[in-house]
């Protein structure tokens, strides 16, 4: 035997290995089904493996891989790897709910329709051709039956050539083929005859309709057979405004349409770039395309190119839907409707219905998806900012929620539109208090309302320490049973304030903030809901510690990132939650929605006009009437102490025909005057106090003091009298 050579195969062991079963303590006989489910499954290959560089779209029709997109290492727990398995569903997305099955049943149906109806209008016209290539049609198809019979065409190129070499007994043995051949079916064509004229019979004898019936089915065959192969009977139906299935081709040309470099030069690399995870499916009204984009490039850009997204696909903006999709930020959810969501009719609000109530302990409809699936909305235990520019349509929104609330008979409502507009005056026989306007007045009235609530929460936290005491409030919160308790003093307290900027740049601004900011914190768990609504989300208009603190924001259209963030917050613009895709007025009503659900989503709120809003209250002041809740007329002003009139009061305490005069000489004269107002007041107040009132300009006035010239600062007569000049006429303008 020669030694065993290291890098040669050792054919004798292996032999023996065969045929000797026992020699090997391993040896075994493997039970293939088994070894099959021992298997370790292999992970999937990455995307860029040229072998396997295909994507679910094209190819992945095999059993599901399993492992994610990562390696199986083995130091990866088993439950891990459990959760990253992704399988497909059994039911395709559209036949697994019955709002998808709705759907689609819809959209076909529509379709169907929409092809009836334009095939209908057009039927004088088809019915002028079909007359017109009938007849054609008959004579054609008779030529082409006797042309068929006499079999000519099978050899006849044959016997031309032998004709053409002379070649006389070939082309005889040919044509006694053809000939041959033409018996039987000239046998098929009388046969055929035969049956026509025998059908003819039966069908003047049967009753006229059969006539019919035969004459709609052969007049158009005869007619199709006439026509022009370039001319056909029926119009096409335009493909211009019908939606498009959604394919991978068209994703991947979209996305390479946008002019992002990454994109573009990963495609040109590897044309593959673009993969679809999972394929391209139904999903509600229009379909969901779940793409990895090319390495390094993030959905949110994507999303930021909504518009091109929507040109590149030749759709209107509003039937374009991406978002970035769980998984890893290069994954993005294209949702393409059947439909533009503007044509889409949002079905109407669910608590329109006359049997609808409210439990505020739990969700009910607030919006729709673009996909028109309801979103569920909570007020207990959260606080609202609602941002948007004008027209964006955050006042409706906000005034749904209220008129939510107003469907509770235990919610107390209280609340301002510091607009002025009028909104909110639908709801004002069910709320306890109510102001409208950005006048002084109103100004002080939300300034001390808001004080009020602070109180409010001191008051609400001793009476759930109270209940908790009696192991009422579990958590010291709120409890549905406290809230419907009679006498608790913890109902759920809705106070809003639409147009908060207003408060938040007037004299109030400092206080009010830092004490709503307390507010938000202190009440959440005591059934205090706070529901803000801004037109400009700007640190200054709305103190980062109000934002900070609310739970569910929703941002309507705004203009740019600044404001897409201070209401979303901080880089919700740039993981692609954006709401600056929306247009104000066209899209009024949609937004994205931060606090439901695991991620940010653009939703539409239903929209409630004034008429309907009105049918809701008269439900919601009677289930108050019932329970004895339906705030008293008289209960529903909150008093406040009268608002100084600054400009009326200098006036009146001016020192003789002095020009000028100080600053601190005036307070003093002022405190005279009223000293609940004005008492302790110094120099750097008033110039405060008359911020509002531009024309007054505080400057160093100089004056002698005991020889010596002595300069503080000060204000002028004639600026305080155009102060009340110009206000005066303000007042009388409107
Ligand atoms: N959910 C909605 N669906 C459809 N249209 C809506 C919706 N919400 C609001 N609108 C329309 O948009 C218009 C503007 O709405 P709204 O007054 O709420 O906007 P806004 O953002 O408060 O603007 P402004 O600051 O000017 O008051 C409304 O007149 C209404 O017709």
């Amino acid at each position: 035997m020669t030694a065993p050579d290291e890098n040669r195969f050792d054919w004798q062991a292996a032999e023996n290995d065969l045929t000797d079963p026992t020699t090997g303590p391993d040896a075994e006989v493997v039970d293939l089904d088994d070894a099959r489910a021992r298997r370790v499954p292999r992970p999937r290959p990455p995307a860029d493996a040229d072998d396997t560089a295909e994507d679910a779209e094209t190819v992945d029709d095999g059993p599901e891989h399993l492992g994610g997109l990562v390696d199986a290492a083995e130091d990866i727990p088993p439950e891990v790897l459990a959760r990253q398995r992704e399988r497909r569903p059994i039911l395709a997305e559209w036949a697994r709910s019955w709002r998808g099955l709705r759907a689609a049943a819809r959209h076909q149906s529509k379709d169907a329709g929409y092809v009836t109806a334009y095939h209908a209008v057009r039927l004088p016209k088809y019915a002028a051709k079909t007359v017109v290539w009938a007849p054609v049609g008959l004579f054609r198809g008779l030529g082409r039956a006797l042309h068929w019979a006499s079999a000519e065409e099978g050899n006849w190129h044959l016997r031309q050539a032998a004709a053409t070499r002379g070649e006389a007994d070939v082309w005889l043995k040919l044509d006694a083929r053809r000939q041959r051949q033409s018996v039987w079916r000239w046998w098929v064509l009388a046969a055929g005859a035969g049956a026509t004229v025998a059908g003819a019979i039966v069908l003047t004898l049967g009753p006229a309709w059969w006539r019919y019936l035969a004459l709609a089915v052969v007049v158009p065959l005869l007619a199709t057979l006439g026509r022009p192969a370039d001319k056909p009977l029926t119009d096409r139906v335009t493909e211009g405004t019908r939606y498009r299935k959604l394919t991978a081709d068209l994703v991947r040309r979209a996305l390479t349409s946008l002019q992002m470099a990454a994109i573009n030069s990963a495609v040109a690399k590897d044309p593959k770039a673009i993969s679809f995870p999972v394929d391209i499916h139904r999903d509600g009204p229009g379909h969901l395309a779940v793409v990895d984009l090319p390495y390094g490039v993030e959905a949110a850009e994507v999303v930021a190119r909504r518009g091109r997204l929507a040109s590149a696909m030749r759709l209107p903006l509003d039937q374009v839907w991406p978002e970035p999709a769980p998984g890893h930020t290069g994954r993005l959810a294209l949702w393409v409707g059947y439909e533009p969501a503007s044509q889409m009719t949002q079905p109407p609000w669910p608590l329109l219905s006359e049997s609808a109530k409210v439990d505020l302990f739990k969700a009910f409809p607030f919006a729709t998806t673009p996909r028109l699936d309801v979103l569920d909305a909570e007020l207990m235990f959260r606080n609202w900012l609602f941002g948007g520019q004008p027209g964006s349509g955050k006042t409706f929104a906000l005034r749904t929620l209220l008129l939510a609330a107003s469907l509770d008979a235990r919610a107390e409502i209280r609340g301002y539109e510091l607009k002025g507009v009028g909104d909110f005056a639908v709801l004002e026989q069910v709320m306890a208090e109510y102001g409208n306007g950005f006048d002084d007045e109103t100004l002080a009235r939300c300034f001390a309302f808001i004080e009020w609530l602070y109180e409010e929460c001191r008051r609400r936290s001793k009476r759930i320490e109270h209940y908790a005491r009696l192991g009422k409030a579990p958590e010291n919160k709120v409890t549905p049973e406290l809230a419907s308790l009679k006498g608790s003093g913890l109902h759920p307290l809705v106070a809003w304030f639409d147009e908060l900027q207003e408060l938040m740049t007037s004299k109030y601004a400092k206080e009010s903030g830092e004490i709503l900011e307390k507010v938000i914190k202190l009440g959440q768990a005591l059934g205090v809901i706070i529901l803000i609504g801004t037109q400009i989300p700007d640190k200054d208009s709305l103190p980062t510690g109000i934002t900070r603190n609310v739970n569910s924001r929703f941002c309507l259209s705004v203009a740019d990132q600044t404001a897409n963030d201070m209401i979303l917050g901080t880089s919700a613009y740039k993981q692609g939650y954006r709401a600056t895709v929306f247009v104000p007025v066209d899209e009024a009503g949609w937004g994205i929605l931060r606090g439901f659900g695991p991620k940010p989503s653009a939703v539409k709120s239903y929209k409630v006009d004034n008429i309907k809003a009105a049918q809701i209250v008269t439900r919601a002041v009677a289930l108050r009437q019932a329970a004895g809740t339906l705030p008293k007329p008289d209960e529903q002003t909150r008093e406040v102490a009268p608002v100084a009139d600054v400009l009326g009061d200098l006036a009146r305490v001016w020192p003789g025909d002095e020009k000028a005069v100080w600053n601190e000489t005036l307070c003093a004269l002022l405190a005279e005057l009223r000293p609940d107002v004005y008492g302790g007041w110094e120099a750097a107040q008033l110039t405060t106090a008359l911020k509002p009132h531009p024309l007054v300009k505080v400057g160093d006035v100089g004056r002698r003091i005991d020889g010596k010239a002595t300069t503080r600062r000060g204000i002028k007569h004639p600026d305080v009298l155009a102060a009340i000049a110009e206000r005066d006429r303000k007042r009388s303008a409107g």
